[in-house]
């Protein structure tokens, strides 16, 4: 292996919209890897892993700047803002090109200033002139001590490959934590609960319980249909209905969405049952939803 091989954590952080998730699917696409070979040095969870020749990019979640709630932010502010950036080597901040707004003031008074920001400008490909983007620069390079700045489009896949070497640089000469190429039915099943837990954020925004858990306890291939059985793991009873909510609207909206996520990530049929535990004990009479998708 290269003896200068990197491996590092980070953040991909930003104002609600500005493709964030876009960026890291198509960096991360579905290549996870849940193999860990040393013991994880982050308490983040994992969103993905990108292993190159030369360097292995682990991507946490953020969850405090994936909630489209208005509220977001000062959430953040008020609980989540170190525990985002612990442990994390670089903080990726993601803009639209030629749009630096409060919420992007707001978001750079939180950084923190012993770690590289590296400020990716998404969206160019909605530039007519690609020059454009050059006065932007200039602007946003004295709202903050970037480590980097980057223009690309991350729907299009341009100026991604300078990113990652952009950034490569500031991760620490380590071994991969995670191995290269071990994609397994076990990532799939990795890939599966971070769907739902990503569905459970989005949809429950301000009102997400505390200490709220995914866990897939079973996943079972025939042919081209998993078989999906999720548990909605939470602390108190009373959690309980705010995650079922009205009639079982909520879950059910949650698991189609998650489903219909799962099914283009693993290219076939999802049949996906969830419901909702309370730690310590079932709550089988209470569950929520029997069969959802397969339709
Ligand atoms: N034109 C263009 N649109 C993009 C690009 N990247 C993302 N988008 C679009 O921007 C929208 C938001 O993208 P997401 O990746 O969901 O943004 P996000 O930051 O993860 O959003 P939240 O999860 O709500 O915080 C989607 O409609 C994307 O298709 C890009 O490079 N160019």
């Amino acid at each position: 292996m290269n003896s200068e091989f990197r491996t590092g954590y980070l953040a991909v952080i930003g104002r609600p919209n500005v493709g964030k998730s876009t960026l890291t699917n198509r960096l991360v696409g579905a290549k996870v890897s849940i193999t860990s070979k040393k013991a994880q040095t982050t308490r983040h969870r994992i969103h993905g892993v990108l292993t190159t020749d030369d360097a292995q990019f682990i991507f946490v979640d953020t969850p405090g700047f994936q909630m489209t709630h208005k509220n977001a932010l000062n959430r953040l502010m008020n609980r989540s803002v170190t525990s985002t950036f612990a442990d994390v080597d670089v903080i990726l901040l993601v803009v639209e090109a030629g749009r630096w707004g409060n919420g992007e003031t707001e978001i750079a008074k939180m950084l923190p200033a012993d770690k590289p920001v590296v400020l990716v400008i998404n969206k160019i490909d909605r530039l007519a002139d690609k020059a454009e983007v050059l006065p932007f620069i200039a602007k946003v390079s004295g709202l903050h001590d970037f480590a980097e700045i980057v223009p690309l489009s991350a729907e299009k896949g341009l100026g991604t490959d300078a990113l990652l070497a952009a950034v490569a640089r500031y991760l620490p000469v380590s071994p991969p934590v995670f191995e290269a190429d071990d994609i397994t039915d076990r990532s799939e099943r990795f890939m599966a609960s971070e769907i739902l837990r990503e569905k459970l954020f989005r949809n429950l925004g301000e009102e997400l319980p505390y200490g709220i858990a995914v866990e897939i306890e079973k996943f079972e291939q025939e042919g081209d249909l998993r078989r999906i059985h999720a548990a909605v793991i939470v602390d108190r009873d009373g959690h309980r209905s705010i995650v079922i909510g009205k009639a079982g609207e909520r879950l059910k909206r949650i698991s189609t969405d998650a489903r219909k996520e799962m099914e283009t990530l693993f290219g076939g049929k999802v049949w996906l049952e969830t419901w909702v535990k309370v730690k310590g004990g079932w709550a089988d009479d209470e569950r929520a939803l029997k069969s959802l998708g397969y339709d």
